[in-house]
């Protein structure tokens, strides 16, 4: 399976939402990975041939996607970051009508339920309401209604949204069964979904992919070095003015500062090593000094 991505653009008006995007992927895992509004939304909704884009093409396989039309659909499992999930209907019941919807013959579509729910781990509540499940679990149902018709292409908006650090875990265990022999993108703007399960990550803001590539080829795209230093409680506000924090930890009267700089931040500071959380924040992240600062 290959998908192409040739000078990919989407303009709402006068707005660019997604700015001429190169890019291939075959089988594996990738991680979109950006803000806020970075424009994952809108590229994910193009690939799903569900939005035109401006200009530029998707080709599957060689073919435009639009031009193979069911041809291509078959072959695509969606879950949209809102999906509509039935509250009143049991988890198999949920699944029996999407199936209906798309088409899959009846004959095949027990069965393929039944092993799904398994998959998705929902077994125990096949005949619970959708209402009544977690979070967690109506997103697998999301994922299992993705995947009723085996698709070659699994393509997940925010699919972590909302979900507990045990649910991540068992949807990250999850997706890396599921990508055997497919090609699966999924969008996040919390590393830890994609740091262990993506083969490769692209970093998108302002309708850019900004970097693309392995954990170790990003941490090697940053120019700046990750240190960490212990400082006074009172000296954390001028260290957050001057550099990016990725992270603090309160100590007694002191606080442990995790900075991202090309100088070295104070004379006790140690050079470590980087973690794709810092490489987010290198590409994202503000210093609380610059203006429209989040920190
Ligand atoms: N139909 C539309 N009309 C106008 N602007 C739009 C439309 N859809 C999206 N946008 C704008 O395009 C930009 C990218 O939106 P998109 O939803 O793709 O981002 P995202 O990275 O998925 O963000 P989020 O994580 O918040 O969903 C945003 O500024 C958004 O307001």
């Amino acid at each position: 399976m290959k998908l192409e991505l040739d000078g990919l653009t989407k303009e709402f008006g006068d707005f660019t939402a997604v700015n001429h995007i190169n890019l291939t992927m075959t089988n594996g895992v990738y991680g979109l990975l950006g803000v806020n509004g970075a424009g994952k939304t809108t590229l994910m909704r193009m690939l799903c041939t569900l939005l035109k884009p401006t200009s530029g093409t998707i080709c599957c396989n060689g073919k435009d996607i639009f031009s193979m039309d069911s041809e291509y659909r078959k072959l695509l499992g969606y879950l949209p970051q809102d999906f509509g999930f039935y509250p009143e209907f049991t988890v198999e019941d949920y699944l029996l009508y999407i199936a209906a919807l798309k088409g899959i013959r009846p004959v095949v579509v027990k069965k393929r339920v039944k092993e799904l729910i398994a998959k998705v781990g929902l077994s125990k509540v096949a005949h619970k309401k959708m209402k009544k499940l977690s979070g967690g679990m109506k997103r697998r149902a999301g994922i299992a209604q993705a995947m009723l018709n085996n698709p070659k292409i699994l393509i997940l908006d925010e699919p972590t949204a909302g979900l507990d650090p045990n649910e991540r875990i068992r949807f990250r265990n999850l997706i890396s069964e599921l990508s055997e022999d497919r090609l699966v993108l999924l969008s996040t703007h919390i590393v830890s979904d994609i740091e262990y399960i993506a083969n490769e990550i692209w970093l998108m803001k302002d309708g850019e992919i900004l970097h693309k590539g392995s954990i170790d080829e990003l941490i090697n795209s940053m120019t700046e070095t990750v240190w960490e230093c212990l400082v006074p409680k009172n000296r954390v506000s001028d260290f957050m003015e001057k550099y990016k924090i990725s992270n603090m930890k309160s100590e007694i009267n002191q606080v442990m500062l995790r900075i991202i700089s090309h100088e070295k931040p104070v004379e006790n500071a140690m050079r470590v090593e980087a973690s794709l959380e810092d490489v987010f924040l290198y590409y994202f992240g503000e210093k609380a000094g610059d203006e429209n600062a989040a920190l």
